[in-house]
């Protein structure tokens, strides 16, 4: 402790001379550590030379093949519960693969459908649940691995005894463990083969000793004479492949680069796999902001030039720094030295890249537009001053300001002046958990998501690392930092010009971490251009274009970075569903007749509905959905969106949990050959030209010879009515006591019921409808009293039209049989009180099987 207290001392005493070399600071900085036990351990004392096992052909493949997000492994867990399983689950979902996770003691659970395989891999959390599998079972297994080429990952925790050699695999327990080394193995992609690394993790481990196994890591134990090297990886390639690591999965970082290799190797048709490529941009934000004694000198600035020249040689191809400017601040604030360090910035202008950050480092999100707009003139006349060459049409704002959530005004003037098409944050859909960052394009600018290295703003010397600086070389050596490269194919680091002065902690970290990777994996970093990196991004990953809208009230960091003028609450309490024609204009209608409800303002787009979370009006962003509320100033009022198109929505589920995860659903069901019916004649009311042309039982009649308009007006007209597929899309987001189904039938007839229903579901203030609602024999619905008179809906609702044919109503009858026999199903299911309609029908149903 007294050693490494004197060496911080004559560290400080002589760190400002050791500024004019940064080799020498780093080499004593190294002795210095080494004595204090502080130097990170080595990334490998057997790091493997360039040359790597793969075959050039298959790399070419890898490169042109990305991760298939649907596939899928089965992870046969202990528990749910178990942090070792979880641990394995959120690996694999940082990489974006879909995952089951099943209690491992359970039965197996289908693994194909229609001769279609489910799962491109299995994975045992720990080996003795396979050996213990009742026969049954793990045939089951097996055929379904053998027909389908799937393989299996095997983890054999060394402390764990099950009786080996029964099933043929021979073992050994040993401990301890060191000099573990990856072997030369057709299985290795990802992970060099020949890395090695002195110290092994955990006491005991499982050796694999069966002859016809391949070996893919090694270690070693024992010492002189008994030094004995044990297999502690290895692989089977026989009909089934198996691969097996020596111990839990969390046991040693290794792993993990293990297991992405295993997936690869072992998934049906290698559908498992990702690139190799690696993009990598290192931004350093604010290069000009910071207080005096944290900017940059010269000599700093020339370390961050000599470090790109080792990078590009050592590492990645084409790499500079980019740099962020806030122009205001430069030549403010320093010292002579550091005034001289901006000054020479600007003189190897050329060796760096740049983009514009906000003119004096404010916030976008508390900017107007033509504020916006002023500093980013400024910005961009100081940048044209200084002949600072912008090409990459990229920026990103101070304090991740105005991205996520949108500030449309940062977008618009990004545009208008920068022409900015590519940006990143680390706020979307949220900062933590980083495996779920993504990106998303808004407004035509594509949004990348961007990690954090471990240093921050005030990140600025070694011995003062937040936690010790411990941790960050465990972020380094296999951790945290070391997992964000081999995790993601597109990395954009966000950095602060205070980490390249004093200790100049950022040079030291990444240098550090690219040795790791070099040393460990044949992966390939390359800088390129942020639009070439979006491009690629997107490519990869095409079901991350569009975003999703959360609720920036839900969450502590969005609400800080979202105009103080807007307001909490200007989304739904609750959402009427629809479906389409089954009377929710009515249901709408009288509901807004009590003083708590307040209903979205009309639109002038779609039928007066917002039709926000099923249609393309969701890209114009959250502030426009929330326009159709006033800013809330009564918490007791529920504010009502009912858009009919919701219901049979693929899309509108996931965005309304995601936005408004309280609200409460409504469902209005009406007989669904009725609705069908009412919905035809409205297309015919609004001319659709192919139900002009074709009658009821014509569309009804269509079949796959029939003409496309014909077939698909016959789609739109019934689907909507498959009621209980629907409801379960939506059930699985929201919980079923915040739905409700209520009766559209019973509605026309007896509205005040319905609204009882209605109201005690909302827990609204019960209100007496009946002296509100009065029937109109001429309009055949009921109405709303209004001064003694009656104010009906428009023509639109409740039309008149005749009947329906006889062929129409059976054939209507046997179409929906199967989906309402579902419906009564899945409503008992959910202890939910079946519609008047419907109770008659299985009724019926029930008494024509008695009679049969
Ligand atoms: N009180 C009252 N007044 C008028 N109409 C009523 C009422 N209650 C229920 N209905 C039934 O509502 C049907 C229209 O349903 P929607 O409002 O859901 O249609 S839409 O999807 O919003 O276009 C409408 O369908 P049509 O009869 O085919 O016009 C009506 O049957």
């Amino acid at each position: 402790m007294e050693l490494r207290k004197l060496c911080q001392k004559v560290l400080f005493i002589i760190r400002k001379k050791l500024f004019k070399n940064f080799r020498l600071l780093i080499g004593l900085l190294a002795v210095f550590s080494i004595l204090i036990g502080y130097w990170p351990p080595s990334p490998g004392d057997g790091c493997p030379s360039e040359k790597t096992y793969l075959k050039d052909d298959f790399r070419g493949w890898m490169e042109n093949h990305s991760m298939n997000a649907d596939n899928k492994v089965l992870l046969l867990a202990e528990s749910s519960l178990s942090h070792e399983a979880i641990s394995i689950l959120n690996t694999l979902e940082s990489w974006k693969i879909r995952v089951k996770m099943l209690a491992a003691d359970k039965n197996i659970p289908t693994l194909a459908h229609r001769g279609r395989a489910k799962y491109s891999a299995i994975i045992f959390q720990k080996i003795k649940r396979y050996y213990l599998m009742d026969s049954w079972n793990r045939k089951l297994l097996e055929t379904y691995c053998q027909d389908f080429s799937v393989g299996i990952i095997f983890f054999t925790p060394g402390n764990e005894s099950f009786k080996n050699n029964i099933y043929g695999l021979q073992t050994q327990i040993v401990t301890p463990v060191y000099d573990y080394t990856l072997v030369k193995n057709p299985l290795l992609r990802i992970s060099k083969h020949g890395a090695k690394i002195k110290k092994v993790p955990g006491n005991s481990w499982t050796a694999f000793t069966n002859t016809s196994f391949q070996t893919v890591a090694t270690a070693t134990t024992g010492k002189g004479e008994n030094i004995k090297t044990w297999t502690v990886a290895a692989f089977e390639d026989r009909i089934i492949k198996k691969f097996y690591i020596g111990n839990s999965f969390s046991s040693f970082w290794v792993h993990r680069l293990l297991l992405m290799d295993a997936l690869c190797y072992l998934s049906a048709d290698r559908s498992l796999c990702t690139t190799l490529k690696r993009y990598v941009l290192i931004d350093v934000d604010d290069i000009f902001v910071g207080k005096q004694g944290s900017r940059l000198t010269e000599e700093d600035v020339e370390a961050m030039i000599k470090v790109q020249t080792v990078w590009n040689r050592d590492y990645l191809n084409n790499f500079k720094f980019n740099l962020g400017f806030s122009a205001y601040w430069y030549m403010e604030q320093g010292d002579s030295e550091e005034i001289k360090g901006d000054q020479l910035l600007i003189k190897v202008k050329d060796q760096f890249q740049w983009f514009p950050h906000m003119y004096k480092h404010t916030q976008p999100h508390k900017l107007n537009l033509s504020e916006l707009e002023n500093y980013m003139l400024l910005n961009k006349a100081w940048a044209r001053k200084h002949n600072i060459k912008f090409d990459t049409f990229y920026s990103v704002p101070p304090h991740h300001s105005g991205v996520y959530p949108v500030h449309k005004e940062l977008y618009e003037s990004w545009k208008k002046i920068w022409n900015i098409q590519v940006t990143s944050t680390e706020e979307y859909p949220h900062l933590r958990p980083s495996k779920f960052r993504r990106g998303f394009i808004h407004s035509g600018i594509r949004v990348l998501p961007r990690q954090t290295c471990g240093l921050y703003t005030h990140t600025v010397k070694l011995f003062e690392y937040p936690g010790g600086f411990r941790r960050l070389l465990s972020s380094i050596a296999g951790g945290e930092l070391f997992r964000t490269f081999v995790d993601n194919p597109v990395s954009i680091f966000m950095t602060h010009m205070s980490n390249y002065g004093r200790d100049r902690l950022a040079l030291y970290t990444f240098t550090a971490v690219f040795d790791w990777l070099k040393c460990w994996t044949n992966l390939k970093f390359i800088q390129t251009s942020p639009i070439n990196m979006a491009n690629y991004y997107f490519n990869l990953f095409p079901e991350e274009i569009d975003p999703i809208w959360f609720d920036p009230c839900k969450d502590q960091r969005h609400f800080k970075i979202w105009s103080s003028k807007k307001s909490c609450g200007q989304l739904p309490d609750v959402i009427i569903l629809g479906p389409q024609k089954t009377g929710t204009t009515a249901l709408l209608t009288f509901l807004d007749l009590h003083k708590s409800i307040k209903v979205s303002k009309k639109s002038p787009n779609h039928f007066e509905e917002t039709q926000f979370l099923s249609g393309k009006d969701y890209f114009n962003g959250l502030d426009f959905y929330r326009s159709y509320w006033p800013p809330q100033n009564n918490s007791d009022t529920l504010q009502i969106d009912k858009s009919s198109t919701y219901f049979h929505s693929e899309l509108a589920p996931r965005r309304a949990y995601a936005l408004v995860p309280s609200a409460k659903l409504i469902v209005l069901a009406l007989e669904p050959g009725e609705r069908a019916y009412s919905w035809y004649q409205h297309q015919r009311a609004h001319k659709d030209r192919t139900a002009e042309t074709y009658t009821f039982d014509e569309v009804l009649e269509a079949d796959e010879t029939s003409m496309k308009s014909l077939r698909d007006l016959k789609k739109h007209c019934l689907n909507p009515g498959h009621y209980s597929q629907h409801i379960e899309k939506w059930l699985l987001f929201y919980p079923s006591s915040q739905l409700l189904l209520a009766d559209g039938n019973e509605l026309k007839r007896n509205p005040v019921k319905t609204l009882q229903i209605v109201q005690e579901f909302l827990d609204l203030e019960t209100l007496d409808f009946a002296e509100l609602l009065v029937y109109d024999p001429v309009k055949q619905f009921y109405c709303v009293r209004e001064n003694n008179k009656k104010k009906c809906l428009g023509k639109s609702k409740g039309r008149k039209y005749e009947e329906m044919s006889q062929r129409a109503r059976q054939f209507l009858n046997s179409y929906y049989k199967k989906h309402n026999a579902n419906l009564v199903r899945l409503l008992k299911k959910i202890s939910k009180e079946l519609p008047s309609w419907l109770e008659a029908l299985s009724q019926q149903n029930e008494d024509e099987e008695k009679i049969v």
